[in-house]
């Protein structure tokens, strides 16, 4: 199988998956998967589409500008240019973004300090790999429309081949060497953050109630 044939169905997997999970709200969301670096090739989701209806189609494939390179009624996402800045900085080969209730509400409860701690917990060990990492810290960065603004406030943040970057009120960008690696610190990472959530919740609730 030819590796553009592998990319497309690896990314057509993860597409279904993270449907299931019910993670692409409205016709949020957008994946991308490399295919060269030479030049700089990848699959994106096409704009505006409502990535859970199709779960084999609808890839675009793009260059650095995020110009589709073969002729084609579908537009690449919106966020093409901020999966073409991680490509670049990065060694990664996967790109997720998805927009969750729980990435929503802990990016504004953290704004304002421009990051969040998750903790405490074993999922984090997990991801890391190492029993001695005991917190993990996502970066938060503010919305931007202007797609030229918003690429260039990931650029502080892409120093490693994989990452998360939440966007405030927006929701979460991650990228991994592979794509097993990326799904799994998106899954990993919407875990903490959703446990960070609720326990909040219930903590705020005991203060409230004088326990
Ligand atoms: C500036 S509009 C961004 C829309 C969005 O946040 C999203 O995730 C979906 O955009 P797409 O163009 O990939 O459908
Ligand atoms: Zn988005």
């Amino acid at each position: 199988m030819s590796l553009f044939l592998e990319q497309w169905k690896k990314l057509a997997n993860i597409k279904c998956d993270l449907a299931k999970r019910d993670w692409f709200y409205g016709t949020s969301g957008n994946l991308s998967m490399k295919i060269s670096d030479d030049p700089l090739l990848f699959l994106v989701t096409a704009d505006e589409k409502d990535k859970r209806a199709r779960c084999d189609e609808e890839f675009i494939v793009v260059n650095n500008l995020g110009e589709p390179v073969f002729d084609t009624v579908l537009k690449p996402s919106l966020e093409t240019l901020v999966h073409a800045n991680i490509y670049e900085k990065t060694s990664a080969t996967c790109v997720l973004h998805v927009h969750t209730v729980d990435n929503n509400v802990i990016s504004e409860l953290f704004g304002d300090e421009g990051q969040v701690e998750l903790e405490n917990n074993e999922m984090v060990h997990i991801l890391t790999s190492s029993y001695f990492e005991n917190k993990i810290i996502v970066p938060i960065i503010e919305n931007a429309q202007d797609m030229e603004t918003f690429k260039r406030a990931y650029t502080p943040f892409l120093t490693k081949d994989f990452g998360a970057v939440l966007v405030r009120n927006h929701g979460i960008t991650v990228w991994g060497r592979s794509p097993l690696e990326t799904k799994k610190w998106l899954e990993g990472i919407e875990f903490l953050i959703s446990y960070k959530v609720k326990l909040m919740m219930i903590q705020g609730h005991k203060i409230k109630a004088g326990n």
